[in-house]
């Protein structure tokens, strides 16, 4: 097990959770408050020209919290390494839980999806489309709640969310047809395709459009031709074929899917896109940082205020999810890690 002297005193590494390209994720404990966290480890070298997608999932990470989107908390970034200090969702990715359970119940896809939607609406009216939305990408955190990762190819359009897009990125199965084609694309209309296809993979647990080779893959989703089970109901399939429109412009709209007959089925209210996080700052956890810091709450107010994603940003950032989890807001006087269970204060 490699040893990173940056997290030295501040993070407890734990074994490895997941393995990607050019990073690998480590479960942690941070010191101060005993939280877990994942850490996101990434080699500059190894990253080479794929470099700017780190920058591009730091940026829109800062700018997106939200209830179903996977919190960052500290960022470290030394010559050699990035560290992504991120929220630990210890049930794992939707897409091993579908495969558990062959296909989801009407009920529970429902549920799942309006998380969903909430995340990706509260993503598109930040300014942003996510672009690599597949159930890879979704983990289930202890409450099996929904919670988005993997910003890496996100874009925010510098002229705003009606300037088009040329990059052809994601998952070819998540894919729209406009971005296979090549064309010029809205990120939010080509969000909206992959939601249907995650969809019928919910429903499923299978996907509409699937071959082994990628050019008959391509053609497939090109002109749309999927097929569906005749146990779907008759609502489920009208929602994924407003989802799955090859023309961007008859795709459902966002702001139709939010109020949605299918999704507000035996649920009745609205899909809630908003941030649960305000901006304004929580006096227990400004009092206990104040405390153990010896300073004014002014001045911690103040520090904290300037969000620099250090070691007080993540110290605040889990002191709040000890309080939202109703554990006592404290910081542990020594720092200690799991197998410690000595009181603090
Ligand atoms: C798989 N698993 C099982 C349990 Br139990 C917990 C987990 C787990 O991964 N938990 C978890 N919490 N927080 C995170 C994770 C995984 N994770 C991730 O960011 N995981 C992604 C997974 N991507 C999906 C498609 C390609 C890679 C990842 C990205 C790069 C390298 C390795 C993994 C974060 C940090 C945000």
């Amino acid at each position: 097990m490699s040893h990173y002297p940056e997290l030295d005193g501040i993070y407890y590494l734990r074994e490895k959770i997941g393995s990607g390209g050019f990073a690998k994720v480590k479960l942690a404990y941070h010191a101060l408050t005993g939280e877990k966290v994942a850490i996101k480890i990434m080699d500059k070298k190894r990253l080479g020209d794929e470099l700017p997608r780190v920058t591009t999932e730091i940026a829109a990470m800062k700018e997106l919290c939200h209830q179903h989107i996977c919190k960052l908390f500290q960022v470290i970034e030394t010559e050699t390494r990035f560290f992504l200090v991120l929220e630990y969702c210890p049930e794992g990715e939707l897409f091993d839980y579908i495969v558990s359970k062959d296909r989801l119940e009407e009920d529970e896809a429902r549920i799942f999806f309006r998380q969903i939607i909430s995340a990706v609406a509260f993503i598109h009216k930040t300014g942003f489309a996510h672009r690599d939305l597949k159930p890879e990408n979704l983990l289930l955190d202890d409450n099996q709640n929904i919670k988005l990762i993997d910003f890496g190819l996100c874009a925010k359009p510098q002229g705003g969310m009606d300037c088009h897009l040329a990059t052809l990125c994601g998952s070819p199965a998540y894919a729209a047809p406009e971005l296979i084609a090549g064309r010029q694309y809205l990120g939010s209309e080509a969000d909206l395709w992959s939601m249907g296809v995650l969809l019928y993979a919910l429903l499923c647990g299978y996907l509409p459009f699937d071959d082994e080779n990628i050019a008959q893959l391509y053609k497939k989703i090109k002109i749309g031709y999927y097929t569906t089970p005749d146990w779907l109901s008759p609502g489920s399939k009208l929602l994924i074929s407003q989802l799955l429109q090859v023309d961007p412009k008859k795709r459902i709209p966002m702001s139709a899917l939010l109020n949605h007959p299918w999704l507000t089925e035996n649920i009745y209210s609205p899909i809630d896109w908003e941030s649960k996080y305000t901006k304004r700052l929580d006096e227990d956890c400004i009092t206990e940082l104040a405390v153990h810091f010896k300073k004014t709450r002014k001045q911690i107010e103040e520090e904290v205020s300037e969000w620099k994603y250090d070691n007080l940003t993540a110290t605040y950032f889990l002191l709040l999810e000890k309080k939202m989890k109703n554990k006592p807001v404290r910081l542990l006087l020594k720092p200690q890690n799991r197998g410690d269970r000595s009181r603090s204060r």
